[in-house]
């Protein structure tokens, strides 16, 4: 597989109204952080945003991320249930191009293998412009759960964490090509004939 030495940009947002406020010290975007740092080989800068469930400034911390800040990926954490406030999924939709619907549809089904209350989230995937946006539960531990997937006591996979899809579909839509480090993230690109 073909990488690149140049840097991938990724938007990280945390949505959280307790956080944002100070109620709690906010561990989403320290967890996507490290995450994604041990997941990806090459070099990775990331522009992050802390803020409410308010579904314009969402919106336009979304469009910021992408269409100013150039990011390839943006994964937002934080506000995909069902109450009143949890509007990510909404503000997602509404500044899309196209879905993507596996990625919430995996994510869910990984999540059920830890909570039965996964069914409760609507996150979704969508593509804005050359950039791919992924919604991921509140909880910090759902990020490693949803993006690295199910692994039996050998360690070895047993259902497949979304971000195995990520580093192609990037590629696919126009951004730049990187890997993962199998041991944290195996990514998958089909073989060429
Ligand atoms: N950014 C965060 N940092 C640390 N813990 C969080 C964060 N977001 C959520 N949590 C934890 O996960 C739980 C469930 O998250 P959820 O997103 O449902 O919160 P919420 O009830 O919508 O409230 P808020 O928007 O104020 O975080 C929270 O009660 C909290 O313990
Ligand atoms: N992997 C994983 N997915 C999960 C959870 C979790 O703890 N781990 N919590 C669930 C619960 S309890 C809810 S209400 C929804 C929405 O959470 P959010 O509003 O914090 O985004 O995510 C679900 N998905």
């Amino acid at each position: 597989m073909k990488v690149t030495n140049k840097s991938v940009r990724i938007g990280l947002v945390s949505v959280s109204d307790r956080a944002s406020s100070g109620v709690y010290t906010d561990e989403g975007l320290p967890s996507l952080r490290e995450w994604l740092a041990a997941a990806i080989v090459e070099p990775t800068e990331f522009v992050e945003a802390l803020i409410p469930d308010e579904q314009p400034l969402i919106e336009a911390t979304l469009k910021r991320l992408v269409d100013e800040e150039g990011c390839a990926l943006v994964l937002t954490t934080g506000g995909t249930g069902p109450a009143p406030r949890d509007v990510t999924p909404d503000a997602t939709l509404a500044v899309a191009d196209r879905e993507m619907p596996g990625f919430g549809e995996q994510m869910r089904q990984v999540s059920l293998y830890y909570v039965p209350t996964a069914i409760l989230s609507r996150q979704v995937g969508v593509i804005r412009g050359q950039s791919l946006i992924l919604n991921l539960p509140g909880r910090p531990k759902s990020i490693r759960e949803t993006l690295e997937g199910v692994r039996g006591e050998d360690g070895e996979v047993r259902v497949h964490g979304v971000f195995s899809a990520v580093p192609y579909c990037v590629e696919l839509i126009g951004g730049p090509v990187f890997g993962t480090r199998s041991e944290v993230v195996r990514a998958f690109r089909p073989k060429k004939k």
